[in-house]
């Protein structure tokens, strides 16, 4: 399996691939993507479980995000949503996600005070497909998570770095650990980015398979 760290345009062909070729559903991808992140979290970082709040985006690096709070729901954690990303423009597997945490009844917040009782917060704004600088709520969000000082674990990428140059996209969460899928990604290894991710974990037992094309 190729180990070198790898850029956002080579990870979404290989989960194109992977989806389209191979045929594993997105939705496995995601799920075995948040057991990684589940994992981590239980077993690096147990006396933060108080109360762990989820900041989740709307595409799948927040359908992520549910996956990973109802997992953490079922695994006994106090969970809170904290949801920035505007519910319209969710991706599929987001809406999915959502509505298995509504399931579960798990609470779901908007206002960003929810991150004042976290214990730990999970990173889930933006993973690769970050495009342009960071703004707005999603700014207010990643200033407030910086200045709290709950542990910050970060899913596939610290929001707001960029993927392939590392770069601060206008701002970006500084996380104690980053859990990034299939491969390590190129944005984690230089500049800002290898300062931001925190402790790096290869969750590179997910499905995601490489082609050599
Ligand atoms: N099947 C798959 O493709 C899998 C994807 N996974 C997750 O999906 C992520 C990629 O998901 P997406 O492609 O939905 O993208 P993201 O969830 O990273 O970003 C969501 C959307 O935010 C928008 N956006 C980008 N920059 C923005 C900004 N500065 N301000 C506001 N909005 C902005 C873009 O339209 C983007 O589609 C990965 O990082 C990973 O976490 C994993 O679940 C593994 C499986
Ligand atoms: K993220």
């Amino acid at each position: 399996m190729e180990k070198t760290p790898i850029t956002a345009e080579q990870m979404r062909h290989y989960d194109s691939y992977t989806i389209n070729q191979i045929g594993i559903p997105s939705l496995v991808l995601m799920e075995r993507a948040a057991l990684a992140v589940r994992d981590e979290i239980l077993n690096a970082f147990p006396l933060y479980l108080d109360h762990v709040v989820v900041v989740a985006g709307s595409g799948n690096n927040g359908g992520d995000g549910l996956d990973v709070a109802r997992l953490l729901h079922i695994a006994g954690v106090k969970v809170t949503i904290l949801n920035v990303g505007n519910p319209d423009h969710a991706s599929t597997e987001h809406q999915v996600q959502e509505k298995i945490c509504q399931y579960y009844q798990i609470p779901e917040k908007t206002d960003l005070s929810a991150l004042k009782q976290a214990s730990l917060i999970v990173d889930a704004m933006f993973g690769i497909g970050i495009d342009r600088p960071v703004t707005g709520a999603y700014a207010d969000a990643i200033a407030t998570i910086n200045e709290s000082d709950a542990l910050v674990v970060a899913v596939d990428m610290p929001s707001g770095i960029n993927t392939d140059t590392g770069a601060i996209m206008g701002t970006a969460v500084k996380a104690d650990a980053t859990v990034t899928f299939a491969f390590n990604k190129v944005g984690l290894t230089k500049a800002d980015g290898a300062k931001y991710a925190g402790r790096i974990v290869i969750a590179d037992d997910m499905g995601t398979y490489a082609v050599d094309d």
